[in-house]
């Protein structure tokens, strides 16, 4: 665990009560069931007629069941069976489906398909309909609860694995580590195994609520532990028969566990939230719910975009000083218009992208300025008025086309999703994939692609396809950010060229992102050079690269061979 995460979950803790209150019940259930059979008092099982069905009291906290033994006492006890049998399951399952969905997603080919052909099957039958069915063939007992809970619900863990597998796989660092010659189980075991330790964690605590409730459910209906010895689900099923007389023996395991299950399942999600940042801090981003109305600006219908005196700043915690990293930015943008931001790494044009997408994320933050997006001002946008700007009126490509593309869902099916995120009504199935095949077709790529996963693609053929996805709700405003950067020279080309005519066709407009002073000569109708997060020089292409106005420029000019600039705009000298 790495320090900014404990420092998020210790965070996410501090500031949620009902989290840290679920969280000291578990741990006080836990402790109690440990140590249950050290402090209970009373022998679980020993019968005492003359006690029978006491009500709760100072002698006996929870009462007394028909038998006469102590309810909490049993509870205690119970809980060692009831939680020892879910970890003990969740431990098999973990196993199983850690291996079978490691094996799927690396090894690809026909171990993929056998073993995902195998879940398929499984997931067919209703999972507790097949453990009890398992649970009766092999005889009652905790062990057979065990194994019949662990054999049905790996196969939704091990697809899970398989897609995380899947989307290292194809990573920079585990292509380095084949190509080095390290064996098969060691890339497995360190650069795989590695990045999906996290999301490992968070489906335990989240699915072991589950789990306790499948064992309990199946001890209820008398496959588990054998009387007299207490469980939870068993407890639950003897209380039933004096619900009216002697309800504590019925709400006592009862409320046990849906505390454990409640408990289990919000920690788990505290968790999640810690590990994904982006998550946690969505909706506090776009300021208090409720206040979703939209002001509509002054701005001249004619510009899409208008940012003015724009301010980012970043502090890791409230008692650092804010740190600046966009100062009083200030452009707009009009139809059909391309406009170059260019600067050196660190300059501040990725944070800018990110602000007009409404992205930022902690710790960056918009300290200051506005955007106005298509005639609205954006300063009281919620995270829903973003989602609904986002790809269907402003569009975002990244530099690398694996960030944007999910590698376990064809591209077609990818393709589909963003249509149908902004269903246009009358949109059925079969028109949203003629519309898919149709721009596939448009941005270069044959018939096939739609039927194929990322990975089979090449980098070329994977931007093609975020450039698709950027252009299928037809935004008026696409937000590129250096999208060539991770292409070979010749691919880089033939992007630029497909970029540029799509801009044209289809009129819209485009800030296009890169350090690289020749493509932006290549496409943009206007320049806006950044320094150290200010824009300090802007002006149509042919003013910037003939007449610069600031040695900055100039040098970043000088940088280039003066043959690599189109003839109309180099410097007449
Ligand atoms: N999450 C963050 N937390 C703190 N500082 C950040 C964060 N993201 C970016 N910065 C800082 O903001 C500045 C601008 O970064 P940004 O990524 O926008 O630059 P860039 O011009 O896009 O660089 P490149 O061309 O290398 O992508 C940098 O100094 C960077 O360290």
């Amino acid at each position: 665990m790495d320090n900014r995460f404990r420092k998020r979950l210790f965070y996410s803790l501090k500031t949620d009560p009902l989290a840290i209150l679920l969280l000291v019940i578990i741990v006080a259930i836990v402790v109690m069931s440990i140590g249950g059979a050290w402090f209970s008092g009373y022998d679980p099982v020993k019968v005492d007629y003359k006690q029978a069905l006491l009500p709760p009291s100072g002698d006996h906290w929870l009462g007394t069941d028909n038998f006469g033994r102590d309810v909490l006492s049993r509870l205690m006890h119970g809980g060692v069976a009831s939680l020892g049998a879910s970890i003990m399951a969740v431990t098999l399952i973990i196993s199983l489906s850690l291996i079978i969905g490691l094996a799927a997603g690396y090894f690809g080919g026909w171990v993929d398909m056998v073993l995902t052909r195998l879940m398929d099957v499984l997931f067919s039958f209703p999972q507790l309909v097949l453990a009890i069915a398992l649970a009766s063939l092999m005889g009652p007992g905790l062990s057979s609860l065990m194994i019949a809970v662990a054999a049905v619900s790996w196969p939704s863990f091990a697809r899970i694995f398989r897609s995380y597998v899947l989307s290292v796989r194809n990573e920079g660092y585990v292509q380095a580590a084949k190509t080095s010659g390290i064996p098969a189980w060691k890339i497995i075991s360190t650069h795989v195994l590695g990045s999906i330790v996290g999301p490992i964690l968070v489906l335990v605590t989240l699915d072991i609520g589950s789990i306790i409730l499948s064992i309990a459910s199946m001890s209820f209906l008398g496959l588990g532990i054998r009387p007299p010895q207490p469980e939870w689900g068993a407890m639950l099923n003897e209380g039933r028969a004096y619900i009216e007389e002697a309800p504590w023996l019925f709400l006592a395991p009862g409320l046990t566990i849906f505390l454990m299950v409640l408990g289990t399942n919000y920690l788990g999600d505290t968790l999640k939230d810690a590990l994904e940042p982006r998550a946690l801090n969505m909706p506090r981003l776009f300021g208090s719910r409720g206040k979703s109305k939209r002001k509509e600006s002054h701005m001249s219908s004619t510009k899409l975009l208008e940012v003015e005196g724009l301010y980012v700043t970043a502090a890791e915690s409230k008692r650092d000083t804010p740190k600046a990293i966009l100062e009083d930015i200030r452009l707009e943008l009009r139809p059909g218009e391309c406009l170059g931001l260019v600067g050196e790494s660190g300059s501040g044009k990725s944070t800018l992208a990110l602000a007009l997408m409404g992205l930022l994320r902690p710790p960056l933050e918009l300290s200051g300025g506005t955007i106005h997006l298509l005639g609205a001002d954006t300063k009281d946008w919620e995270w829903s008025d973003w989602r609904q700007a986002r790809g269907s009126r402003i569009a975002y490509i990244t530099q690398d086309p694996m960030d944007s593309l999910n590698p376990v869902l064809t591209i077609g099916s990818q393709l589909q999703e963003c249509l149908t995120a902004h269903k246009k009504a009358g949109l059925n199935k079969a028109a949203a994939k003629a519309q898919v095949l149709k721009l596939l077709e448009q941005t270069g790529l044959s018939k096939e692609t739609y039927h194929q996963y990322p990975h089979q693609l090449s980098g070329g053929m994977r931007q093609r396809v975020v450039i698709a996805m950027a252009m299928i709700n037809e935004p008026q405003i696409i937000v590129a950010d250096e999208p060539t950067t991770a292409l070979d020279v010749s691919t880089q080309a033939r992007i630029m060229e497909l970029l540029a005519a799509l801009q044209k066709e289809r009129q819209v407009a485009m800030i296009f992102i890169t350090h690289d002073l020749r493509l932006v000569a290549q496409i943009a109708d206007r320049i806006c050079v950044m320094k150290k997060g200010r824009i300090i020089e802007q002006g149509d292409v042919r003013s910037v690269f003939t007449e610069p106005r600031e040695a900055y420029t100039r040098r970043l000019l000088q940088s280039i061979p003066a043959l690599r600039i189109p003839a109309h705009l180099r410097k007449i000298t």
